[in-house]
């Protein structure tokens, strides 16, 4: 689940990059791998640092201050597809036409489709194994159609329609014309999000102008007239003007529902639904799941949320329950997200290094661990045993979210149903493989009610994790085949070529 972002400021005597910065380290709950920044500058030049590794690793003070010019596109990558070769660190670049920088979060479902019609018939080539470099190509293409000198916005919304006849799956995207602006654009389902917002300029020169995956990045920056970017639709801020459109209109939006359980932050509202305000509802439905399950028996002593993104559904569960609620982890701040890092060796050694069980909340007690998830099992095995290890007589863990039963293929790195915890088990075997007395799950139609709560109009949501319905109809089971094939943690084991690929990265 990758973060974007791109900015536009209306005074061409201002750099963009400090901010560009700052939403990088806003977004970098999203993705830990990679992290990049393209701007442009004087004459239309575009400047790029990106490279392998958090945001603070991959600029230097240095690296920041070569990055000129009034506008920008910016990443940070939590890889779906591809290597994990800093050459598929984002934005990428095409020098024809114009020169565009482009960062996509979302993962293509037609990649080899799509690879194949690039080499075959469009003669572009492709450097790396990334989606992100395809659907960038495939934007190029269509541009590259019109065959102008000099292009205008109907040139772009003409380009994005061919996108969006082509590509399958998910894309939220900002992207970069150098010289020209920036644009921003979803996928026709609205499964990644994407805002936008404006701010006077502090020289008084116009507006300043902003894409985001999360409206946190907005707010903080002091951005305002936050807005959706809707799905299908696409934005172009030129120097000029704000000009928008809504090329595709699907009969049924479906935004990641994973989004409000794990992915963003809680402070961000996404397609009209505060995600903190729904975490907090479904801490009241999985309340009533857990006095469902137990009756009048509720032999529970303590709510203990498993740190950080289960506190806003664990608070309010204990709230419903009328149970003490106590933070029993600590949790150390400096270690990320243990779920979005690669390989199962490093997750696993990272719950350790990441919580630690406070013995005076769990010793003699029957506690109930809350989790907004579990899709591996590796956190709440961990920490159930850590709860066992300081004294805990009894151990309940509840999950905000359903169980996880099959791969995901629109920008989760979850692509093998082997490696799910709950994938052919029922909710007591669950229970067994993960060490809990007994496991409490949300049902699915109550996590929907939850987001729907506050924004009805949303009719539907990607549930495919849960469900295994796929919104976008083209996923066949060749297709979940082959993506476990390339991407489960086994297959990630073999390396990928040792050879440099060509130097369109920077970061060493
Ligand atoms: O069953 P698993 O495969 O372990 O995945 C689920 C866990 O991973 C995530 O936590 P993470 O540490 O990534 O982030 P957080 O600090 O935001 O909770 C999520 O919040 C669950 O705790
Ligand atoms: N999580 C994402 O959004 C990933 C974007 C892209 N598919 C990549 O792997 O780089
Ligand atoms: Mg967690």
């Amino acid at each position: 689940m990758c973060g974007i972002s791109a900015l536009l400021l209306a005074d061409s005597s201002q750099a963009a990059v400090s901010e560009l910065l700052e939403s990088l380290g806003l977004l970098q709950h999203r993705g830990q791998d990679a992290a990049g920044i393209v701007t442009c500058g004087h004459k239309g030049r575009l400047f790029q640092c990106k490279g392998n590794g958090m945001v603070r690793d991959v600029f230097t003070p240095q690296r920041l201050m070569a990055l000129a010019g009034n506008m920008g596109v910016a990443h940070v990558r939590y890889p779906t597809a591809g290597t994990p070769a800093d050459s598929e660190a984002q934005p990428f670049y095409v020098n024809s036409p114009y020169g565009i920088a482009m960062a996509h979060n979302g993962n293509l479902t037609n990649d080899s489709e799509l690879r194949h019609f690039l080499d075959y018939d469009a003669h572009r080539h492709i450097n790396t194994d990334s989606d992100s470099e395809l659907l960038l190509n495939i934007f190029a293409n269509n541009l590259q159609k019109t065959g102008k000198f000099r292009i205008n916005e109907q040139d772009i919304f003409s380009a994005a329609a061919g996108l969006y006849g082509e590509c399958r799956g998910a894309y939220a995207v900002a992207a970069m014309l150098a010289g020209f602006g920036i644009i921003g654009f979803r996928d026709p389902h609205g499964i990644r999000p994407l805002v936008f917002g404006r701010r006077k300029s502090s020289t008084g020169a116009g507006y300043d102008y902003m894409f985001a995956s999360e409206s946190v990045v907005l707010d903080a920056l002091d951005f305002t007239d936050i807005e959706d970017v809707q799905p299908g639709e696409v934005v172009i801020v030129s120097k000029t003007a704000v000009t928008r459109r809504r090329l595709v209109v699907e009969e049924r939006i479906t935004p990641c529902i994973f989004e409000y359980v794990y992915f963003a932050r809680p402070d961000s509202t996404i397609d009209g639904i505060p995600v903190y305000n729904a975490r907090l509802d479904m801490g009241v439905k999985l309340a009533s799941k857990v006095r469902q399950a137990l009756g009048d028996s509720i032999d529970i002593d303590v709510v203990i949320p498993v740190p950080d993104t289960s506190r806003a559904a664990a608070l309010q569960l204990s709230h419903e329950l009328g149970l003490p609620y106590r933070e029993g982890f600590n949790k150390n701040r400096y270690v990320g997200r243990t779920f979005i890092m690669p390989g199962q060796e490093m997750r696993r050694k990272n719950v350790r290094r990441k919580l630690n069980a406070m013995p005076t909340e769990f010793k003699g007690l029957n506690v109930l661990l809350v989790d907004d998830s579990i899709v591996r099992g590796t956190t709440s095995q961990e920490i159930i045993q850590m709860a066992r290890d300081v004294g805990a007589r009894k151990v309940y863990f509840a999950s905000a979210a359903p169980a996880i039963r099959f791969p995901n293929v629109y920008g989760i790195d979850m692509p093998s149903i082997d490696e799910l915890v709950a994938a052919g088990r029922s909710d007591d075997d669950v229970a067994g493989a993960i060490g809990a007395d007994m496991v409490f799950f949300q049902d699915l139609d109550d996590l929907i009610a939850s987001c729907r709560a506050f924004n009805p109009r949303i009719a539907a949501f990607d549930t495919s994790v849960f469900d295994g319905k796929y919104v976008t109809g083209d996923v066949t089971a060749e297709y979940l085949h082959k993506l476990e094939m390339r991407r489960s943690d086994a297959a990630k084991q073999k390396k990928p070529g040792d050879g440099e690929v060509i130097g369109l990265h920077n970061y060493k």
